[in-house]
């Protein structure tokens, strides 16, 4: 007998959109079940980066239901090249500052790269800093068929983990900064990845740069949601790293961002007008002064 989803059945009420991760009305902390709930609706989510009780205290008042603290913020906060020098000390600092400006956003803490290539075990005590030190309430490791016993044993262990397949940005000496799954072999990895990380119980998996129509597919075929990172606009979540959407990110960013706003520019022009005001002895001015 054919299953029906709760949002399939005759006699389910229609969606008033109250239980949406994003624009619902409730106000506790959200949980990889409600994420698993959102897929059952076919409601689409976004999720942004965060590297700072302040800044991620304005995407969750914005209604943001999931925040990464990538290690993205190895280039884009901490002022490295790449992700690659990025320490587990310093994702835990970084995490724990997230999760204490959020109260409604769940926390997905990424691993940086060395932190559990070694195997389930390490894995399990670099998800157990990010979970008891900093309190995420999941977090993200890289790799499909190649990382699947590092995630069945923390899944096993009462850790939620998001997987990330595609481009790994951690293996970027390996592998470059390019699109993954051209081609047929390259597509069946990558159809052979995505299922791995599903049977080994991750709630969600990142495609990052993978062409459109096999995200597509990818998303058709597993019951877990896809959070696309330029992937096209099937997956059932995107992501953007938060300094590229806003315009904050210096030099070049990946062709998939779109930009929201221009911070570097306002930032630079409020910067220029404080120096032109201390400069020229218009700040400050009588009522900024205490007598
Ligand atoms: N600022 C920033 N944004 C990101 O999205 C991001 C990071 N940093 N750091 C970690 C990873 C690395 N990512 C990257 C890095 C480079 C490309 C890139 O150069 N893409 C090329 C296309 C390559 C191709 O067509 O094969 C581009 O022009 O978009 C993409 C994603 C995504 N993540
Ligand atoms: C780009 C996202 C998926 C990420 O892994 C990061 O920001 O580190
Ligand atoms: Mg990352």
């Amino acid at each position: 007998m054919t299953q029906l989803s709760a949002a399939q059945t005759p006699q389910a009420k229609p969606s008033d959109g109250s239980k949406a991760l994003y624009g619902g009305k409730s106000t506790r902390r959200i949980t990889v079940r409600d994420i698993a709930a959102a897929k059952e609706r076919g409601e689409k989510w976004p999720m942004l980066t965060a590297y700072d009780a302040m800044t991620a205290s304005v995407f969750d008042e914005a209604g943001i239901p999931v925040m990464l603290v990538g290690d993205s913020a190895g280039n884009c906060h901490l002022g490295y090249d790449t992700t690659v020098p990025v320490t587990l000390d310093e994702m835990t600092m970084l995490s724990a500052a997230v999760v204490r400006g959020t109260s409604r956003a769940l926390i997905v803490g990424d691993l940086p790269f060395g932190s559990y290539q070694e195997g389930p075990v390490q894995a399990l005590r670099s998800a157990t800093r990010l979970v008891k030190e900093a309190g995420v309430g999941a977090v993200k490791l890289e790799g499909g068929e190649r990382s699947h016993r590092q995630i069945e044993l923390l899944v096993e262990s009462g850790i939620p983990v998001m997987a990330h397949i595609g481009l790994t940005p951690q293996s970027v000496n390996a592998m470059g900064y390019r699109v993954q799954g051209r081609g047929e072999e390259a597509a069946a990895q990558l159809m052979r990845d995505a299922k791995a990380v599903q049977d080994a119980g991750a709630f969600a998996v990142v495609l990052e740069l993978v062409p459109a129509e096999l995200a597509a597919e990818v998303t058709r075929m597993l019951h877990i949601p896809t959070v696309g990172i330029g992937a096209g606009a099937q997956t059932d979540a995107q992501v953007l790293v938060w300094t590229d959407m806003l315009g904050l990110t210096a030099g070049r960013v990946p062709k998939f961002v779109k930009q929201y706003a221009d911070l570097r520019a306002v930032m630079g022009d409020a910067a220029k007008a404080f120096a032109e005001d201390v400069v020229g002895g218009t700040f400050p001015r009588e009522e900024h002064s205490v007598h």
